[in-house]
C-alpha cells in the first residue's frame, strides 16, 4: 500500500473514529462525500479503501460484531473503565543522512482497560509495544505525545496517577542479598503509609502476597543475581510483581514480564497476575513478545500492534474470528499469537518480500480502522471518551479484606521512619556482602602491613625525612582510590534501584542520600583505622597518643571527602563505565598536585591554584605538620640536610595553615561535594515524563 493510500485511510479513520457527538454533527458532510474515495494505483489496498468507504456510507459492513452475549460478557459492560486512550500518537525526531525527519512511533491508538481485565500488547520487535505501555503509564521521555488519556474518566494527575498505578519493569532490579520475604517486607514498610497500615497489617499483606504469588516455599531464599545464586527467574519476577501489588494499584503495567522465562514459568506468572487482577479488580496492561497459545488464551483482550499501528484490539476469544473474516485464517494447529505476529512482521529478506509484507500490514491496519469505525458507529467500541460516571472512587474493599478503605491516598511516611527503614535495609545488605567486607578489610590490613614494613622502624637521620614524607603521602593516597572505586560500584547498583523505586514515589531522595552517606562512611573509616594503625605502629612514625589520633582524624576527614566525591561522581555521571574513567582521572590530578610529587611553591601560577581546592594537599599538609612538628634530625655538621621538622614543613610548602584549618578545609570540601551530589541526584531522580 502506498504512503498516499495510507494517508487517505488514516483520514477516513480519523473521521470515522472522531468523538461520536462531533461525528453526528459531521454526518451531513459525510453524505456530501467531503472525504472522497481515493484513486491510487495500489490495486488491493485502494479497492479495500473504496469498499470500506462505500460500506461505511451504506452501513453494510460484513464484519460480525462481537457483542457480548454470555452472562460473563454482560458483566463486562458494568465493569468500570480504569484507563482509556484515544488517538494516541507519538512522534520523535530522528536524523537520517543528516536530515531531520519525524518518525511516528505510535499512530492514532485508541482503547481502554477495565477493572479486573488483563490486556496484552503483542507485536513483533520494534512494533511500539513498550512505547505504548510507557505512554499509557505516563513514562514517556522526549518526543511528542498527542491524543487523550483518561484515568477513571479524568485527565491524569501525575502524582495521583503514580500512586494509584504500578509498573513492573522488564529488569528485576532488587537487592540480591535480601530474602524474598525481606524484599517484600521492606517494600511494604516503605510503600505503605503508616497512617493507614499498622506494622501487623503490613506483615499480613506481605504474607498474603507471598501466598497469592506462590512464594511461601522460597520466602527465606535470597533474591540473587548473576553473581550470587538466588531464586529462579520466574520467582524473581513474581517478587517484583508482589512488591508492586502491595500498594493495591488500580492499574498494573508490566513490561515483558515473561522475557527470559521458560514457558511454564511464563504461564504461571501470567495466570497469577490475571487471577489477582480479577480478584482485586485491578486493570492490567502488559507487553509480551510472542506468547505461547496457552498464555495467549489467558488474556481477556489483546492489542495487536504493527509498526505503531493498531491491527486489532478486542477480546482474545474473537481475534481468530476477526482475522478469519478479513481473509487470514489461522491454521488449526498453529499458535494464534505466532500466526498474528508473523502476519504483522515486515519481511526484510528481499525487496519483493518486503513490499508484500508492507502491503499485508497496510491491509491489516486498514481493516482494523474500518472495523473500529463501524463498531464505534454502532456504539460498541468505547474508546473511553464517554465515561462520565467513572470516578474510580468505588470502594473495592469488598473484593479482598486486604484492601484498606482508602487505598490510593498514599502519603509519605515520616522522614525518620523512612531513613531508619532504608538504613536497616542497607546494613542488612552490606553485612551480607562478605566478599566486599572481607576484601576491604584485607586490602587495608595487607597494604598497611606492606607499607609499614617498607618503612620499618624509621630513624631520625636525614634519609628518614624522605621516608616519612613518603609514608604520609601513602596514607593520604590510601584514603582515595581504595575508598572511592569499590564504593562507586556499590553506589551505582543502589542508585539504579533508587531511580526505579523513586519512579513509583516510594521514598524521598533525602532519606536515600543520607542513608548512603551513613552506610559508606563507617566502613571506609573502619578500613582507614586498620590501615593507619598498622602503618603507624610498624614504621614507628612519631608514636604519641596525640600525634596518632590527630593523624587518624585527618585521615578520617579525607575519607569523608572521598566518599562525598564518590557520591558526587555517582550522581553526576549516568553510567558506571564513564564514571570509572572520570573518577580515577580526577584522583590522579589530586595526587599530582598533592604536595609530594611537585613542591607546591614551585608550580606555575596558572596551575598552582589547584592545591587550594585539592583535598589531598590539605590532608597531606596536615599529616606532614603533625609528624614533623618539634622533630629534630641528626645532621652531620657541614652536610646539607634538615635539622628540624619545621624546616621540612617550610621548605615543602606545607606551613600555610594549621592542622585544624587544613581539617576544616577538608570538611568544607566534603560539604560542597555533598551539596552538589545531592542536587545532582535530585535532578537525576526528577521525573521528565510527558503526561497527557
Ligand atoms: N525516543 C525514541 N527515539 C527514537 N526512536 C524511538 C524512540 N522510542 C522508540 N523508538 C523506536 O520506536 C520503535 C518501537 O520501539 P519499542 O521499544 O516501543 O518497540 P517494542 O515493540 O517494545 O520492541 P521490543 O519487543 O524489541 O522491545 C523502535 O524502532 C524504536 O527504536
Amino acid at each position: 500500500m502506498s504512503d498516499q493510500t495510507f494517508h487517505e485511510t488514516k483520514r477516513l479513520y480519523s473521521f470515522l473514529t472522531r468523538d461520536y457527538q462531533s461525528r453526528e454533527e459531521d454526518n451531513s458532510n459525510m453524505c456530501d462525500t467531503t472525504i472522497p474515495p481515493v484513486s491510487i494505483s495500489d490495486g488491493a489496498s485502494t479497492s479495500l479503501y473504496n469498499d470500506a468507504y462505500n460500506e461505511f456510507n451504506t452501513n453494510t459492513f460484513t464484519i460480525t460484531p462481537d457483542l457480548p452475549h454470555s452472562t460473563e460478557s454482560c458483566q463486562e459492560l458494568f465493569k468500570e473503565v480504569i484507563l482509556s486512550w484515544n488517538d494516541l500518537t507519538y512522534e520523535v525526531d530522528t536524523t537520517v543522512k543528516k536530515t531531520l525527519e519525524t518518525r511516528t512511533i505510535l499512530n492514532q491508538i485508541s482503547g481502554q482497560v477495565k477493572s479486573g481485565e488483563t490486556i496484552a500488547i503483542i507485536g513483533s520487535s520494534g512494533a511500539g509495544k513498550t512505547t505504548l505501555l510507557n505512554a499509557l503509564s505516563g513514562r514517556i521521555v522526549g518526543g511528542r505525545l498527542s491524543g487523550k488519556v483518561l484515568f477513571c474518566g479524568s485527565p491524569r494527575h501525575p502524582d495521583c496517577f503514580k500512586h494509584a498505578t504500578a509498573y513492573v519493569q522488564q529488569d528485576d532490579l532488587m537487592h540480591p542479598l535480601l530474602t524474598v520475604q525481606e524484599t517484600l517486607s521492606y517494600a511494604a514498610k516503605l510503600r505503605l503509609p503508616n497512617s493507614q497500615y499498622s506494622a501487623n497489617n503490613k506483615i499480613n499483606r506481605v504474607s498474603a502476597i507471598l501466598q497469592q504469588l506462590r512464594l511461601v516455599g522460597v520466602r527465606n531464599t535470597h533474591i540473587g543475581n548473576t553473581k550470587t545464586r538466588g531464586v529462579s527467574g520466574g520467582e524473581r519476577k513474581r517478587v517484583s510483581i508482589g512488591a508492586e501489588l502491595l500498594t493495591d494499584p488500580r492499574l498494573l503495567f508490566l513490561d515483558e514480564p515473561t522475557s527470559g522465562l521458560d514457558s511454564n514459568s511464563s504461564q504461571l506468572v501470567v495466570e497469577l497476575v490475571k487471577n489477582i487482577a480479577r480478584e482485586r479488580g485491578i486493570a492490567v496492561l502488559m507487553t509480551i513478545h510472542q506468547p505461547s497459545a496457552r498464555i495467549f488464551n489467558t488474556f481477556d483482550k489483546v492489542i495487536l500492534l504493527s509498526q505503531g499501528h493498531l491491527v486489532y484490539f478486542g477480546p482474545t476469544s474473537t481475534a481468530i474470528q476477526y482475522f478469519s473474516n478479513i481473509g487470514y485464517q489461522c491454521p488449526v494447529h498453529e499458535n494464534p499469537a505466532d500466526y498474528f505476529v508473523d502476519l504483522m512482521t515486515l519481511d526484510y529478506r528481499n525487496e519483493h518480500t518486503l513490499t508484500e509484507s508492507k502491503n499485508r500490514v497496510s491491509v491489516l491496519v486498514y481493516n482494523y480502522m474500518r472495523y473500529a469505525a463501524k463498531r464505534m458507529y454502532e456504539g460498541q467500541l468505547d474508546t473511553g471518551q464517554h465515561t462520565p460516571n467513572n470516578t474510580c472512587a468505588s470502594d473495592v474493599s469488598d473484593m479482598t479484606d486486604l484492601i484498606p478503605p482508602t487505598p490510593h491516598t498514599q502519603t509519605w511516611n515520616c522522614w525518620m521512619y523512612e531513613y531508619k527503614t532504608l538504613i536497616s535495609r542497607d546494613w542488612v545488605n552490606i553485612m551480607r556482602n562478605t566478599p566486599y567486607l572481607v576484601s576491604q578489610a584485607m586490602q587495608s590490613l595487607f597494604t598497611g602491613l606492606i607499607v609499614g614494613f617498607m618503612f620499618y622502624y624509621l630513624k631520625h637521620d636525614p634519609i628518614s625525612v624522605q621516608n616519612r614524607m613518603g609514608i604520609l603521602y601513602t596514607i593520604a593516597l590510601n584514603a582515595t582510590f581504595p575508598i572511592i572505586m569499590p564504593a562507586l560500584q556499590a553506589f551505582y547498583e543502589e542508585r539504579d534501584i533508587m531511580l526505579r523505586e523513586r519512579s513509583s514515589a516510594v521514598y524521598r531522595v533525602t532519606t536515600f542520600y543520607i542513608s548512603k552517606v551513613t552506610t559508606f562512611m563507617p566502613i571506609s573509616l573502619a578500613c582507614g583505622v586498620i590501615f593507619t594503625t598498622s602503618v603507624y605502629f610498624i614504621s614507628r612514625l612519631t608514636l604519641t597518643a596525640s600525634k596518632f589520633f590527630t593523624a587518624l582524624s585527618v585521615f578520617s576527614c579525607l575519607n569523608v571527602v572521598s566518599i562525598s566525591f564518590m557520591l558526587m561522581i555517582g550522581s553526576a555521571i549516568g553510567t558506571m563505565d564513564v564514571a570509572f574513567v572520570v573518577a580515577p582521572a580526577i584522583v590522579i590530578i589530586e595526587l599530582l598536585f598533592g604536595g609530594l610529587i611537585a613542591n607546591p611553591t614551585t608550580i606555575t601560577a596558572a596551575l598552582g591554584w589547584i592545591r587550594w581546592i585539592n583535598p589531598v594537599y590539605y590532608a597531606y599538609a596536615a599529616l606532614v605538620k603533625n609528624e614533623f612538628d618539634s622533630q629534630v634530625f641528626e645532621c652531620t655538621p657541614g652536610a646539607q640536610c634538615y635539622t628540624t621538622g619545621e624546616q621540612v614543613i617550610e621548605v615543602n610548602g606545607m606551613g600555610r595553615f594549621s592542622i585544624l584549618q587544613d581539617s576544616l578545609f577538608l570538611l568544607l570540601i566534603a560539604a560542597v561535594f555533598n551539596t552538589i551530589a545531592y542536587a545532582l541526584l535530585r535532578w537525576r531522580a526528577m521525573p521528565r515524563y510527558i503526561m497527557i
